[in-house]
């Protein structure tokens, strides 16, 4: 029996991986699991899966809990966060959004769990260390990303020296029909309306200003330790190739399947090992017919080109254009800000950091939380 762990039982990924749990319940348990403020899922996820320890965002929360759940323990907050990420597991998947997943990550390194890592902001905010502490403690990291679990299946039993580059495939996201003129006045329900892909929110509109693109490549160059000279994107509007590995002696190898996490997600939660899946959505090539590449435009796309310029010039500055997308994601989904100022504010953003080379962990929360003020009191002005 694998004792799994959650942070972000409650999203999208969380709840497709409770899926996953209760159609091989012979093999997966649930121990530990954190939520944010969905408290009526919380509740209906412990009746379910009986875990052991609980963190939720608020503590009023876990207090309201521990009176109707007497025999699971309740924490809360940032520090329930560590609790759940460092609880006794084989395995934690960390699918909370945004670097608040940064320092349970590494708290979980640290008590050599192993992790499946979704949560990629993480990576982008802090990946020289988390990838560094995993390797000097020995601790894997699987990647869930779709893409990146592509890349990862296509590299498996490959010499690492003969990989030539990583092409990262992208859907184009919500907006892919539009010019960058014709985004002026997009409403936050369009953007939410992804063509291939049923996701949380945060990771919806990324995809429709293409950051998240520019997330996977910093993400890709963590994990698979690669120069971004070697991490290209292409535009697939179908979501079928989940990315592509082109090796020296020009072959390719690529990773299909349909759009489905489930995938990625028991695949990490199984790996080496794969195991059929329940109600599985096969892949019908005839149907399909055919599949479309196309180059992506960076002038139109402008937030692929942040960050690259952020992955090159490395340091404190990936950390500032993450966290200056969070909030202003958080202020497009709230109508404070329209979708265009999303990467023009990120960029302005990192326009006006000065960057802190080989920054350390304290130094990286410290960027994280001064962008955030920022970024905010530029939105409230
Ligand atoms: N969804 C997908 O298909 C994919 C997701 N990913 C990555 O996985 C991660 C999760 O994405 P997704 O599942 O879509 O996100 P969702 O928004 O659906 O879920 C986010 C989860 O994190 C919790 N949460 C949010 N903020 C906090 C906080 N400050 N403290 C504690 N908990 C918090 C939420 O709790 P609550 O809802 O209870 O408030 C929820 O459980 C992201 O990094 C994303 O980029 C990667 C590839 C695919
Ligand atoms: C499912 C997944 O992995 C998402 O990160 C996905 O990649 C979003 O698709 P696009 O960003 O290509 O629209
Ligand atoms: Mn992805």
């Amino acid at each position: 029996m694998k004792k799994i762990s959650i942070l972000g039982v409650t999203g999208s990924i969380g709840t497709q991986t409770l899926n996953i749990i209760q159609n091989n319940e012979e093999r997966f348990q649930l121990v530990a699991m954190s939520a944010g403020r969905n408290i009526p899922l919380v509740e209906q996820t412990i009746e379910r899966f009986q875990p052991k320890l609980v963190s939720v965002m608020e503590e009023a929360d876990a207090e309201r809990l521990r009176v109707r759940y007497p025999n699971t323990s309740f924490v809360s907050g940032t520090l329930g966060l560590k609790e759940v990420a460092t609880y006794e597991s084989d395995l934690l998947i960390t699918a909370v959004v945004g670097s608040v997943g940064l320092e349970p990550t590494l708290a979980a390194i640290e008590a050599r769990i192993p992790i499946a890592l979704a949560n990629k902001e993480t990576l982008v905010a802090a990946g020289h260390i988390v990838m560094k502490r995993a390797k000097e403690l020995n601790v894997p990291i699987i990647p869930v990303d779709s893409e990146h679990s592509a890349l990862f299946q296509a590299m498996n039993g490959e010499n690492p020296k003969t990989i030539r580059r990583l092409i990262i495939t992208a859907s184009g996201g919500s907006f892919r029909h539009l010019t960058r003129d014709e985004l002026a006045n997009v409403t936050v329900e369009q953007a939410l309306a992804h063509p291939n892909w049923a996701m949380g929110n945060k990771l919806t509109i990324d995809s429709a200003t293409m950051m998240n693109k520019g997330l996977e490549v910093i993400e890709a160059h963590h994990l698979f330790n690669l120069p971004f000279d070697q991490i290209d994107c292409v535009m697939h509007r179908e979501s079928i190739i989940h990315s592509i590995v082109e090796f020296c002696d020009t072959s390719m190898i690529a990773q299909l399947g349909s759009p489905d996490m489930r995938v990625p997600i028991q695949y990490a939660m199984t790996y080496p090992d794969r195991i059929p899946m329940q109600e599985p959505k096969t892949l019908d090539l005839v149907a399909l017919g055919q599949m479309n590449f196309e180059t992506l435009d960076v002038n139109r796309f402008k937030a692929l080109a942040l960050a690259y310029e952020a992955g090159r010039t490395g340091g404190s500055l990936p950390t500032v254009m993450n966290a200056a997308n969070e909030v202003a994601v958080a202020a497009f989904m709230a109508g404070c800000i329209s979708f265009l100022q999303i990467d023009e504010m990120v960029e302005r953003s990192m326009e006006r950091h000065t960057v802190i080379q080989n920054p350390d962990l304290q130094t990286i929360l410290e960027v994280d939380a001064m962008t955030r003020r920022e970024i905010t009191a530029t939105i409230e002005k």
